[in-house]
């Protein structure tokens, strides 16, 4: 099954296929339309105080009652303000509904991606979808759709008003708007929206160098080379300033250029130049003229309005484009079945993995690692040591071949029971912002305060938790700065008290000064005591006291044995050893 497995990295960025708008909104079509009809009923009821005006008009001209005009005036406007009022009352609670729906699907999802993913894509990139992008559908569903709907009816009627009132005054009326669409099309030469795409192309370029520039920053400035990388910076806003400049330039001329026509005075000058001599030759009543030329002047800030809110429709798109391929990422396939494992052995049969398909990184590795042995895995940099262990606890799948616990493939164990069994410790221990105690008892949630504690101890840690402000509910990354030492013991406190059956660690004890490595040591023996145990180093001292030591070479098992048999060997290992590399720990 795992040969199906891609080893394609999917971006988050790239081009939008398949209507994903559509997709993402397909939960509040129902309340959308039924919101966009009220509106639209709104908009058309908008002609309602235009006719009534007319009539006051008429009426006050003539010395007429006018109450029954007036009374149709304020009717009209509180209809359409009303229909307003509740088509965005519908909106906003099916964009309530959305966004709550949509983070629950996300956070699911983020749940049943490989953890490797999390390795690939930036923390930043993933909030910037999960918070961001799903409230830019905020002002689409709750606000856009409506609005836009307002701003096409409410002029259109408006036209239409002033066409029954008089056609040459609806002409009049019609004149400049046409002048602006013409203008406009013959000085823009790009379509708006592949202008917005390019723009966007390119700021994703630009947000990619900010991100570029900040990761390394302390370590460039430490070598004095922060300048190159900031010239590097500079030159990639610089080029998309002017590309900027060159993309929008001519959409905003003939933005610029056509809008002269569509003002509240052009309208007001085009009316009344027809209006005057319409009313003069006696075709056209004065107060036609006078209401027309007010609605005539209500019209193009509604106009503009539909312009402005394209934007807003695809900057939707684009969010909704990155949410669907999150949602589309490849999954991990899980079981829920509770798995009978015969016991802690770890057999790796014939894998092979690769990050990406054209790259393999490892190859046909076969490996027995015994219930209740250490096994040392050892090779040069990049041999494939971190990558054969992760996939031990499917941070990726294989591409080929099986691994197996108690004699039950790592994919046919629920993942819950994978992490009661496996127990990591990596060089970089990650301490989510929770409270000390807590990230020791992660392994274990139904772990007594005393067990804690006691795992505390055990790995050296609980005096210096007891002197954080808060103890040991002292919250990491706030009350609690550690440095990478402490946040290993915590990591190794909380292996203690996971107390799983079997180990991977790696270059455990790395961040940790020798002496108090000497006597963490001692703590991971007990903890490795009876357990399987995958250890990672670099210092071939400590293989001494494995029952066995595999050799990785180009991702590539090279030789096994223990120490004293792979140094009468003289092969990779016993040049390891005798390399400049181990003379430091020796
Ligand atoms: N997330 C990743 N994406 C793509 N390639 C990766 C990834 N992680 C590791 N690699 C590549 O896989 C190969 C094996 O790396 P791995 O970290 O497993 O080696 P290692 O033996 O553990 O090295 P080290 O001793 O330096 O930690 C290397 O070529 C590395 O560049």
């Amino acid at each position: 099954m795992s040969d199906q497995h891609t080893r394609q990295q999917p971006g988050l960025s790239g081009k939008i296929t398949g209507g994903p708008l559509f997709r993402i909104l397909r939960p509040v079509v129902a309340p959308t339309a039924v919101a966009v009809a009220i509106q639209a009923a709104g908009s058309l009821c908008s002609v309602i105080p235009f006719f009534a005006l007319l009539d006051l008009a008429e009426g006050l001209t003539h010395h007429q009652d006018v109450s029954r005009p007036l009374l149709w005036f304020i009717a009209g406007l509180g209809i359409q303000s009303t229909c307003s009022f509740v088509a965005l009352l519908i909106t906003h609670f099916a964009d309530v509904e959305l966004q709550a729906t949509l983070r629950r699907t996300l956070s699911a999802k983020l749940g049943r991606l490989p953890l490797g993913w999390f390795g690939a894509h930036s923390s930043g990139r993933v909030r910037q979808i999960v918070q961001n992008d799903v409230d830019s559908l905020h002002q689409l569903v709750a606000h856009t759709l409506v609005e836009s709907v307002a701003c096409v009816l409410t002029p259109a009627a408006g036209l239409l008003f002033c066409f029954a009132v008089d056609w040459r005054l609806g002409l009049a009326v019609i004149a400049p708007m046409v002048l602006y669409f013409t203008v406009f099309s013959a000085l823009s030469q790009t379509g708006s929206r592949e202008i917005m795409a390019r723009v966007s192309a390119e700021l994703a370029v630009v947000s990619a160098a900010v991100t570029d520039y900040f990761r390394g920053v302390v370590v460039l400035k430490v070598f004095g080379k922060a300048g190159e990388k900031y010239g590097r910076f500079t030159a990639v806003s610089e080029r998309f300033r002017e590309e900027f400049t060159g993309l929008v330039r001519p959409a905003m001329r003939a933005q610029a250029v056509a809008s002269v026509f569509l003002t509240a005075s052009v309208m007001a000058c085009s009316v009344f130049a027809v209006g005057v001599w319409s009313v003069q030759q006696g075709w056209t009543r004065a107060a036609s003229l006078l209401v027309v030329s007010a609605v005539a002047m209500m019209l193009p800030a509604a106009i503009l309005t539909v312009a402005t809110s394209a934007q807003a429709r695809a900057d939707a798109a684009e969010a909704a484009g990155r949410i669907v391929r999150l949602l589309d990422e490849p999954e991990l396939p899980a079981t829920d079945r509770e798995a009978e494992l015969r016991d802690a052995t770890v057999e790796v049969r014939d894998v092979g993995f690769g990050y990406r398909a054209e790259e393999p990184v490892l190859h046909d590795i076969t490996l027995t690692f015994p219930a209740r042995t250490t096994t040392a895995l050892v090779g040069p940099s990049g041999a494939g040591k971190s990558t054969l262990t992760a996939l031990l606890v499917r941070f990726h799948d294989v591409d080929r071949g099986q691994i197996r616990i108690g004699g039950v493939d790592v994919r046919d164990i629920p993942t819950r029971q994978l992490y009661r069994t496996v127990g990591v410790l990596l060089q970089q221990p990650q301490l989510p912002a929770v409270s000390v105690a807590d990230n020791i008892a992660l392994g274990r949630p139904a772990a007594t305060r005393a067990e804690v504690e006691r795992a505390a101890r055990e790995a050296l840690i609980h005096d210096r938790i007891l002197a954080l402000p808060n103890g040991y509910d002292s919250v990491v990354g706030t009350d609690a700065r550690l440095s990478g030492g402490e946040a290993q013991r915590i990591a190794i406190a909380r292996l203690l008290l996971a107390d799983t059956p079997v180990l991977v660690l790696d270059e455990a004890t790395s961040a940790i000064d020798p002496d108090a490595a000497a006597l963490l040591n001692a703590a991971l023996r007990r903890l490795t005591a009876d357990r399987t145990v995958i250890v990672i180093t670099h210092r071939l001292d400590s293989t001494k006291e494995a029952d066995n030591t595999v050799v990785l070479e180009h991702g590539r098992v090279v030789e096994q044995g223990t120490h004293a048999q792979l140094l009468e060997h003289g092969g990779v290992y016993a040049r390891m050893w005798n390399d400049d590399f181990c003379e430091v720990t020796r």
